[in-house]
């Protein structure tokens, strides 16, 4: 039965999660898990294990794509059927054609692939990313080397992602590996998002949206201003601890378990004054993989299987404005304010 969150997003540590051995820990760690994310469909994590020069060097990497002049990326913009390279401030509006643009600039990444690997001949979706082409940092004369700093914070992200889904499939009766297994050679993908400081009284840093995927893992940044959507429709300021993670379930997450783990809308609005930084990480499943529910769907619950390739694709052309979605749920401005 869905409950009303909480004031706060529930703090969980995952470090029995994390390990190697089973400690008694590790079923109440599970259960808070999956009550938190079958209901409010958020929840902030501690003990994932992550090394904080790991976090500080991808705060850095982020900090440098976007203290560079901007003329460096003419050219390297995304484009629609290769979501991989700088989105510039205010690129993408609600397909509907109204309201606001979106008030943060972007790079996007994704699963970095040698275009020699056999599944860039079967899906259009892999090749190797688009990397900021920074070059010493201006003030300190320090390389940072980016491609170095993301991949890093990559596979750490891999890691707590596996954590996490392996925990969720053991507390909802789910074959681990076999979920696991939709994750080899993934369309898993990455933004650095930078909110300036300066923006529009009340503009939309992100518009209300769900995320279309497994799992959202995202470092906090202090300056604050992501809510997520109480069942009310009031919104909740997402504190988060400094070291920690907030992890929501994406739309193909919930299809998967038929309902019980909830996507949940969610929004920016950087009302700091101050430059607010970030960097999703989105699991996705390989381009293959039909994703529909593995368990009978909770009461109410109605909706399509997908293709991971043909949604991750829509998505690649659909944010486009001259553009419409292929699926509602992924249209842009969807979700009201
Ligand atoms: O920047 C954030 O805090 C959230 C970004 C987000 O929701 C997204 O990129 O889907
Ligand atoms: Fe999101």
């Amino acid at each position: 039965m869905p409950s009303t969150p909480d004031a706060e997003l529930p703090l969980i540590d995952i470090a029995p999660l994390c390990g190697d051995r089973a400690p008694p820990q590790r079923a109440q760690a599970m259960e808070a898990l999956l009550g938190a994310l079958s209901t409010v469909g958020f929840a902030v994590l501690r003990g994932h294990g992550v090394a904080p020069e790991v976090t500080a060097r991808m705060r850095a990497a982020v900090a440098a794509t976007f203290a560079a002049p901007r003329e460096l990326y003419a050219g390297l913009t995304v484009q629609k059927g290769n979501y991989r390279g700088y989105v510039p401030l205010g690129y993408f509006t609600p397909n509907s054609g109204v309201g606001d643009v979106d008030y943060y600039e972007a790079w996007k990444l994704h699963h970095e692939t040698d275009p020699k690997d056999p599944v860039c001949l079967q899906s259009p979706l892999y090749g190797p990313n688009r990397w900021p082409p920074v070059g010493p940092d201006t003030a300190t004369g320090r390389v940072v080397d980016i491609r170095a700093a993301v991949l890093a914070y990559w596979s750490e992200m891999d890691r707590v992602n596996a954590c996490v889904l392996t925990a969720l499939c053991e507390g909802l009766g789910l074959d681990a590996t076999m979920v696991l297994d939709m994750l080899r050679q993934p369309l898993t993908n990455m933004t650095l998002l930078n909110y300036p400081g300066a923006s529009p009284k009340d503009a939309w840093g992100i518009h209300p949206h769900k995320d279309f995927n497994f799992l959202t893992f995202l470092s906090h940044d202090p300056v604050g201003g992501l809510e997520v959507r109480r069942l009310d429709g009031t919104w909740l300021d997402a504190h988060c601890p400094p070291d920690a993670l907030v992890l929501n379930v994406g739309d193909m997450l919930e299809l998967l378990s038929g309902g019980r783990l909830v996507s949940t809308p969610h929004r920016v609005v950087n009302r700091s004054g101050r430059q607010r930084m970030s960097f999703p990480y989105f699991s996705v499943p390989r381009h293959d993989v039909r994703v529909q529910p593995l368990l009978p769907p909770v009461p109410g619950f109605v909706r399509e299987p997908l293709l991971a390739g043909a949604a991750s694709a829509n998505i690649w052309t659909s944010n486009w404005p001259d553009e419409k979605s292929a699926l509602a749920a992924q249209d842009l401005g969807d979700y009201g304010g």
